[in-house]
């Protein structure tokens, strides 16, 4: 098998494990994650946070993002044209469009460039105890972040948000994999080495 099939063949069984979440374990732990979220930002004062909308059984941020933006944090999420990703202001009455993927994403606000950003919270579909993480598969945030490579100590801080169902005990990494900083999951936050 490839190291590409390996990936695929991973992402398949941590994504079936995330949509198997039910319902009651799903909102308890999407409550903790917000909470969480909520702790790290204002223990470290971060004033720019990327977020991201659930697809496929992703934790749901809403309501971390609504704090965040009452708190007048700058909330940003995802935008993707072609290969490429940057990110757009968001606000609880943000004109919304779905993007190729069936993700929604604002229209017309101020947009921002990766290196803008303070914290970046990172979907995936499975991380594992050295940082290694693994996304959809096609490379947005690897891209994105690629300038954080080798700079462990600069900004932004990069933070998966997980179930932690996600964890699986090692993950194959290529040399674009961007490693995290940091885990939130329903247990809380972690940071890694
Ligand atoms: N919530 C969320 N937003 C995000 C991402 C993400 O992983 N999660 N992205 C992170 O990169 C970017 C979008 N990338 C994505 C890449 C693949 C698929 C996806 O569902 N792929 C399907 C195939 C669908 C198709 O090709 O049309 C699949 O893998 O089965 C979704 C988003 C930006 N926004
Ligand atoms: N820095 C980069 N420059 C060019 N191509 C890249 C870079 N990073 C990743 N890629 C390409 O992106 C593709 C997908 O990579 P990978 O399977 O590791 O994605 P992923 O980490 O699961 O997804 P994502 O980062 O979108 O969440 C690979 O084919 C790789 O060639």
């Amino acid at each position: 098998m490839t190291a590409s099939e390996r990936k695929e063949e991973q992402r398949r069984e941590l994504i079936r494990r995330r949509l198997a979440l039910d319902e009651g374990q799903r909102e308890r732990a999407d409550a903790a994650i917000s909470g969480a979220v909520r702790r790290l930002v204002d223990e470290l004062d971060f004033g720019i946070i990327a977020g991201f909308v659930a697809h496929r059984g992703e934790p749901d941020l809403s309501a971390a993002l609504s704090w965040l933006d009452e708190e007048d944090r700058a909330v940003l999420l995802p935008v993707v044209r072609d290969l490429d990703m940057h990110f757009r202001r968001w606000r609880p009455d943000a004109a919304m469009k779905a993007n190729r993927f069936g993700i929604p994403e604002p229209v017309g606000s101020e947009g921002f460039a990766p290196a803008q950003i303070d914290l970046v919270l990172m979907p995936l579909v499975g991380f594992a105890a050295d940082g290694a993480r693994l996304g959809m598969g096609a490379g947005f945030y690897d891209r994105a972040f690629a300038f954080r490579h080798g700079r462990p100590d600069d900004l932004p801080r990069l933070v998966g948000v997980a179930y932690a169902v996600q964890e699986a005990e090692s993950l194959p990494v290529d040399d674009w994999d961007v490693p995290l900083d940091g885990i939130i999951t329903e247990q809380g936050l972690r940071w890694f080495e």
